[in-house]
């Protein structure tokens, strides 16, 4: 029934290079005054020196993308173009699709994130009693005994020593038949980028919140991440949170505690954020102690839905998300490279990713957008899940919008010279454009100083992170009717929602389409100096030939 949890270390060679890059002069100094050394910049790099040699040993000697020897590229042959597809993924959806979930674990620094997790996935039997104990004994003997089950998520030296994740974790967990797919995002500011990338992943957000007296407040403040992270998973398209009120333990399961941050918080994620109010929850919980997570806690009068964590995610994966299910694989093939790297002893090529919509199965013949390149699907094994427990999971003929994959396709059809992290692996005859400059709505987030034209930002979007520059303010826009309220204006302040043009750096390019086509590729955020400074979707995108755009804005 388990699978077992593994760390996808592979997300770090793109993620965290471009925390560092983002740090400015006053976070540097703030965030050294706050960590004794080595700096956050060490940290992060011997991370992913520590990341890159893990995830070797794991693969038994893949070598990352950076590292790979270039196969020589040549086309396919003619033959495999005209192959008919096996499955109808309608069909046999209907009849074999299990229940999936993925889910992102956010919020403040310290609020109890990866302690939560590793309750939960100790409470469902995907860990077992004596690595807890393995693990509580180590920590205890270097003082951390506290941090115990956030081990489990917490895997590398830095991050124990530390006590923060750096990081995102990926784990997978069977309950009742349901698939689920655990990111557990850093809190802590200069890791943001990472959770940018773990949030383009999920279904769902688990927001944890530390209930103790004052951690909520300084969580919720301006500076903390409980607001940044609420803002930035909507703005990457997730919808449904369950908002997990952690540590109550500590408040004496005080209901007034519980009722104080559910109100501010709902205030907050309905009126500023955006969400439903159908779409949210909350639950009661400590997940130090376990209670509400996997088994409820009897003892607390006031809490009578009985609701748990699981519980919760359960009864979306099976009564919300299969609706979404049915809607998305019967689009175009999209999916963005997260990851690339040679298979050693054979001749493919393995592409990791989250298929945002449509669904791709072995034998389908894929278009890399921006290269152009065709390649053929041979192919296909779900991601997070270790396959020396389940073998039988561990390789797949399909598979549709909201898996994690890993694709291998030949290594002669690809050059790896050619092929980027935000790459684009979509259907054959797909038109998705690359482009270097776009219109786009912004929603401008807390700036400390106004944005004008020419202000230069980093663009994500998932893995991708590009360089770029608001280069033109086009107007102003009226809030509710998104009209334009002034043209030209000379600059944007905090809360403005505004029309701009974005240009990438130099003459970088990056695969996009309207927001009105597709969400996954028509939304990103941008961020300064270590900062969320605003959310976007794109309007229209502006052709390089012709400079001018190529789709009219709505
Ligand atoms: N009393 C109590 N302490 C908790 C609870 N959950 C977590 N903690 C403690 O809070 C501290 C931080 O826990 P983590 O799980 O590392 O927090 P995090 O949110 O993952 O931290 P980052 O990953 O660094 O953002 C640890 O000392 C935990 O033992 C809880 O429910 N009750």
């Amino acid at each position: 029934m388990v699978f077992g949890v593994s760390r996808n270390s592979t997300y770090r060679a793109n993620t965290v290079s471009h925390a560092a890059l983002a740090l400015d002069s006053d976070l540097r100094n703030s965030v050294i005054e706050a960590f004794s050394s080595p700096s956050p910049d060490d940290i992060v790099l011997s991370a992913q020196e520590q990341g890159f040699s893990n995830l070797e040993k794991k693969l038994g000697g893949l070598a990352m993308n950076d590292q790979i020897k270039k196969p020589v590229a040549s086309p396919l042959p003619k033959s495999t173009s005209s192959a008919p597809l096996k499955y109808n993924i309608s069909s046999e959806l209907v009849q074999t699709k299990k229940p999936s979930l993925s889910f992102v674990v956010i919020g403040h620094v310290d609020a109890g994130k990866s302690t939560l997790m590793g309750r939960l996935l100790y409470d469902v039997g995907a860990v077992d009693k004596h690595i807890i104990d393995k693990y509580a004994k180590e920590s205890g003997n270097v003082g951390k005994g506290s941090f115990a089950l956030a081990w489990v998520m917490d895997q590398t030296e830095e991050e124990r020593n530390r006590g923060v994740t750096i990081d995102i974790a990926v784990s997978t967990f069977y309950s009742n038949g349901i698939q689920f797919t655990i990111v557990d995002a850093p809190g802590h500011r200069d890791f943001v980028p990472n959770m940018i990338a773990g949030s383009s992943q999920a279904d769902v957000a688990v927001l944890v919140v530390d209930s103790a007296t004052n951690a909520f407040e300084s969580g919720f403040s301006l500076d903390g991440q409980t607001k940044e992270h609420a803002i930035l998973v909507r703005s990457l398209g997730v919808d449904r949170i369950l908002v997990a009120v952690n540590k109550l333990d500590t408040v004496d399961w005080s209901f007034d505690r519980f009722e104080e941050i559910r109100i501010q918080l709902t205030e907050f994620l309905t009126k500023v954020v955006g969400f439903q109010l159908s779409k949210i929850t909350f639950i009661p919980v400590s997940g130090l102690n376990g209670d509400n997570v996997v088994n409820n806690k009897s003892d607390v009068s006031w809490y009578s839905s009985k609701k748990t964590i699981l519980s919760e995610l359960e009864s979306i994966a099976i009564n919300e998300k299969s609706y979404s299910l049915k809607k998305d694989h019967e689009k175009d093939f999209r999916m963005i490279i997260a990851n690339f790297y040679a298979v050693p002893h054979t001749s493919d090529v393995a592409v990791q990713g989250k298929i945002d919509s449509g669904s791709v199965q072995i034998g389908q013949l894929l278009k890399v957008i921006p290269s152009g390149m065709v390649t053929q699907v041979r192919s296909i094994s779900p991601i997070g899940e270790d396959s020396s427990t389940n073998k039988s999971e561990s390789k797949r003929e399909w598979a549709i919008a909201g898996d994690n994959i890993l694709l291998s396709v030949p290594a002669t059809s690809i050059d790896l010279d050619k092929v980027s992290v935000g790459d684009v692996l979509a259907n054959q005859d797909s038109n998705i454009e690359s482009v270097h400059k776009f219109t786009s709505r912004i929603v401008v987030f807390d700036v400390a100083r106004p944005l004008l034209p020419g202000t230069k930002v980093l663009l994500h979007r998932g893995r991708t992170n590009e360089p770029c520059k608001i280069s033109r303010l086009v107007s102003i826009l009226d809030k509710s009717t998104g009209t334009p309220i002034k043209k030209k204006p000379r600059f944007l302040s905090s809360g403005q929602t505004a029309t701009v043009d974005i240009e990438l750096e130099g003459d970088q390019t990056i695969p996009l389409d309207t927001f009105s086509n597709s969400k996954e590729l028509g939304r990103f955020v941008l961020r300064k100096g270590g900062s969320t400074i605003a959310a976007g979707v794109v309007d229209s995108l502006i052709s390089s030939k012709e400079n001018t755009p190529s789709t009219v804005p709505a």
